[in-house]
């Protein structure tokens, strides 16, 4: 499951989400990139259908060298990577990874480990030790994340979330083609 960051230049690039300008976004996915509540609760929203989690890949690797970095962790230490789909009418919309170091399993994010196909979400967003740290956003290619998708470059973004100071690090990448984010209705 050990994925590559990519040689020098394929790397993604991450870049602070409130340093960027809306301008350098697409229109159609700033909604989506850049809401800090439960990307789940917005997807279900937006799924007139059914919605589902699959679990592409969960278990122990060593992590790209850019999660390692972001989670400070020293090098080629080992951690929980948690690989899922997130499906509207098992159509892909989010392609996202989770990387959980062992330490952060230890504590009350010990549930990580068996979430199977609930949501992390649901358990992360309803849990009042949890904080959320900055979004940041990239644009990879999706064969550097190792999803079969378009060969056509795809918007993600990550954030490190804290569960009693313990972080995990999660990435969402939105390979398919989604509806407008339901969350403008509500403003
Ligand atoms: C963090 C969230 O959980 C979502 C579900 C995930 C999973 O089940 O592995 C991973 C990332 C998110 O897209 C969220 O809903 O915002």
């Amino acid at each position: 499951m050990r994925r590559r960051c990519g040689k020098a230049g394929n790397e993604p690039v991450w870049q602070a989400a409130n340093r960027l300008r809306r301008s350098a976004l697409p229109p159609h996915l700033i909604g989506w990139l850049l809401d800090d509540s439960s990307l789940t609760r917005w997807l279900k929203q937006a799924c007139n259908g059914r919605f589902a989690v699959r679990v592409l890949r969960q278990g122990w690797t060593v992590p790209m060298s850019c999660e390692t970095a972001a989670l400070k962790l020293p090098l080629r230490r080992r951690a929980m990577v948690r690989e899922v789909l997130l499906l509207c009418d098992d159509v892909p919309w989010v392609f996202a990874r989770t990387v959980i170091p062992k330490r952060t399993l230890g504590g009350p994010g010990g549930r990580l480990a068996f979430l199977g196909n609930r949501p992390l979400g649901e358990l992360l967003f309803r849990d009042p030790r949890v904080r959320r740290g900055r979004l940041e956003v990239s644009r990879v290619t999706p064969a550097l994340l190792g999803v079969e998708s378009t060969q056509a470059p795809v918007w993600g973004r990550r954030s490190i979330f804290r569960l009693s100071e313990r972080p995990l690090l999660v990435s969402e990448y939105f390979i398919g083609e989604l509806p407008p984010w339901p969350g403008e209705r509500s403003r």
